[in-house]
């Protein structure tokens, strides 16, 4: 049924929905638009609205090939309406979902679309937050390119701040122990802002984002600076060639621990050169991953070099901690499920009827006090296929998702504190640089 948004638009039929809303196929005085609605309670929060009307300005600007534009942003009464350009394909998610594993030339070509569209952002002040298959769209009506690839566009800039808002994080800190501890900022990054705003206040936070994207200095408590969208963008492209995250898996206290603590394990058959460019963007420390340009430029180089070759044969990823800890089964299944849609979240943000899929988290930070051991999280590295591992059955990685999330609705709180589990020894110590630091011992519940 078609609804007014505004005075200017109609949306005319839902195209699906996400964490912050419901995103609609719209009509406007130019032609077809999306129309994201937001989630009321996102909404009717003035303070939001506000902050979100002033960046308006700089995410509307960011006028980019590879980044789903802006056009408008419509604020009636308890509604608040982003009005954007309209991609006719599907998300990467998606994608992800039907494919599994892409073949390197396709995903390199992808990983290329979105870092030339970071390589815009960040140039004019904005980081995004929020990079995940879920937030990059493919335009199937668009020539596919090298490996077959449609073209990608980035989108959802902006959104992850919005609802990152101080009276949030307030709340979180409110609902757990102390606050956190803070850390001074890294110098040596980007200089882009957060979110729309290269000034924007960095002010104690909680943990805004994707747990399996986190980058390991958001997990510690500093501000998001431009490599957080590289490390993201890593792991994305890690995932496309994978067909799952290097530090995902298990609790969502285990995964934020995993990116502060662990290497990540090289992928069986992966040329050596596109290995290397995903290390160099994992790495802990923010200043040694490449800037979104020469990522971009040094993915070109090596996507003629892939031309041709398969997914890579990669043995499945069970979720270890589940199977072995044998307490699934025993959990009752929630009232309402959601759907799998890969990344989980650490804490929900959504309960309206908006949202079939949560995937962002909102923790606060962990205070180096409340840390007390890491029960969670298994050390896990790719076998090639046919490899022989040592315990667990083999099992989907789609099964492995859908545990996830019924696992982590009833486990919301105990992540925060599983968080804290694993970092406390740690970041009292650690030294931040990936290649040095051997990778530590891993407890298994
Ligand atoms: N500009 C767009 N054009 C066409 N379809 C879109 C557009 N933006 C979003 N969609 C569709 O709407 C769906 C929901 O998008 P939305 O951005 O609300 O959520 P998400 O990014 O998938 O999840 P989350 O908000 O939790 O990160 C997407 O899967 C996509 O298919």
């Amino acid at each position: 049924m078609a609804r007014k948004i505004g005075s200017r638009y109609t949306a005319h039929q839902i195209l699906g929905r996400g964490s912050a809303g419901t995103v609609w196929l719209g009509e406007g005085p130019e032609g077809p638009v999306a129309v994201k609605l937001l989630r009321e309670d996102l909404a009717s929060d003035q303070e939001l609205v506000d902050r979100f009307v002033r960046e308006r300005t700089a995410l509307q600007s960011l006028d980019h090939p590879r980044v789903v534009g802006l056009r408008d942003l419509v604020v009636n009464g308890s509604e608040l309406a982003l009005v954007m350009d309209l991609v006719r394909g599907t998300d990467l998610r998606t994608r992800l979902e039907h494919d599994r594993r892409l073949a390197p030339q396709a995903a390199v070509a992808i990983a290329i679309d979105v870092a030339d569209g970071l390589g815009a952002a960040h140039a004019a002040g904005i980081v995004h937050r929020d990079v995940k298959p879920e937030n990059v769209l493919l335009d199937a009506h668009a020539p596919a390119g090298p490996g077959g690839a449609p073209p990608a566009l980035l989108t959802d800039f902006g959104v992850a701040k919005l609802i990152d808002s101080p009276r949030r994080t307030a709340l979180l800190r409110q609902s757990g122990a102390a606050a956190a501890q803070q850390h001074g900022a890294h110098g040596a990054d980007a200089g882009a802002g957060s979110g729309g705003s290269q000034n924007a206040p960095q002010t104690p936070r909680g943990i805004i984002g994707t747990p399996d994207y986190l980058a390991p200095e958001l997990v510690e408590g500093l501000p998001p600076r431009a490599s957080v969208d590289i490390y993201a963008l890593a792991t994305v492209l890690y995932e496309l060639l994978a067909g799952f995250t290097p530090f995902g898996g298990g609790h969502p206290g285990a995964i934020l621990r995993r990116h502060v603590t662990e290497r990540v394990a090289p992928l069986p058959g992966i040329p050596d050169e596109l290995w290397q460019l995903i290390h160099q963007c994992l790495a802990k420390a923010p200043a040694s991953r490449l800037r979104a340009p020469e990522l971009a430029a040094r993915l070109r180089e090596v996507l003629p070099a892939l031309e041709g070759l398969p997914p890579l044969d990669i043995d499945e990823q069970p979720d270890e901690a589940y199977e072995e800890s044998g307490t699934e089964a025993a959990r009752p299944e929630p009232a309402h499920s959601a759907p799998v849609r890969g990344a989980v979240p650490l804490v929900e943000t959504s309960t309206g009827p908006d949202s079939n899929r949560d995937t962002h988290t909102s923790m606060r930070v962990p205070g180096a006090d409340e840390l007390a051991g890491g029960a969670h999280g298994t050390a896990r590295a790719p076998r090639a296929a046919g490899a022989r591992r040592a315990g667990s059955a083999r099992n989907r990685a789609a099964q492995a998702a859908s545990l996830r999330r019924r696992r982590l609705k009833l486990a919301l709180i105990a992540g925060a504190v599983a968080v804290a589990a694993g970092l406390g020894g740690w970041l009292a110590t650690s030294e931040d640089d990936t290649a040095t630091r051997p990778a530590p011992a891993v407890e298994r519940p």
